[in-house]
């Protein structure tokens, strides 16, 4: 297995604000790797970093052997993050909007199969009849993977979601890795990344505290 994404002693502050501090781990290709940890203690910072969104202190950042910081938009092109509902069209059909977002990528993947793959059918529609919140997030799953992406990030994939839905949505994240996707899910959840993470890193107040299997 080789390194995906390697974080080296990774440091970010808001003004007086430490939300990352002397951060380092790494993920391997094809595995599910979670960040876990309560709100505010800087998950969705440093995937900001990861993404170049968000220009980090010092450390250093490779994704897929690239620093985002430099190559952000190779960076973007191989890494995929899960649309939130809110940018999703309306009223759209969800084979229309796979086909659409597809489209913005050179080799996208069939939307026949990814639909069939993750539980989706063809009368679904990105809003109105998408129905329950579990079809809506497993949807958004699909959005993240049409363009056939090497790496995906989730994060808080689940927020919100009765245990039902969360299971199916499981399913759908398991389906996206074994279609080679390298997956990084963020989630408050521990139970979640228990579940799903071959490897966790525990986050509290913005430094990372154990990395490691999770405890089953
Ligand atoms: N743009 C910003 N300006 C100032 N402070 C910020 C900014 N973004 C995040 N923070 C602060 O940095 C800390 C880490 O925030 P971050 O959003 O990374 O945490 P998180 O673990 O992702 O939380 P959540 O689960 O709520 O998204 C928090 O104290 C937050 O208030």
């Amino acid at each position: 297995m080789s390194a995906v994404i390697e974080v080296q002693h990774l440091n970010k502050s808001f003004g007086d604000l430490v939300a990352v501090e002397d951060v380092s781990f790494t993920v391997e290709e094809g595995e599910i790797f979670g960040i876990v940890g309560p709100r505010g203690s800087g998950k969705t910072t440093i995937v900001e970093c990861l993404e170049g969104l968000r220009a980090h202190d010092s450390g250093s950042i490779q994704v897929l052997g690239r620093d985002p910081r430099q190559e952000r938009a190779e960076v973007t092109r191989r890494i995929a993050d899960r649309l939130q509902d809110g940018r999703l069209p309306d009223r759209l059909a969800v084979a229309e909007a796979l086909t659409l977002y597809g489209s913005f990528y050179r080799d996208p993947a069939d939307w026949r199969e990814l639909m069939a793959a993750l539980g989706l059918t063809t009368s679904s529609r990105t809003r109105e009849g998408a129905g329950t919140s579990s079809s809506r997030h497993r949807l958004s799953v699909a959005f993240a993977d049409v363009g056939r992406p090497q790496v995906a990030v989730l994060d808080g994939l689940t927020t919100g979601q009765d245990p039902r839905s969360r299971r199916e949505t499981w399913a759908a994240v398991e389906s996206v890795r074994a279609s080679g996707v390298t997956i990084l899910l963020v989630t408050p959840f521990r139970a979640e990344a228990e579940q799903l993470c071959d490897r966790v890193a525990l986050m509290d107040r913005g430094r990372l505290t154990v990395t490691g299997p999770p405890a089953r």
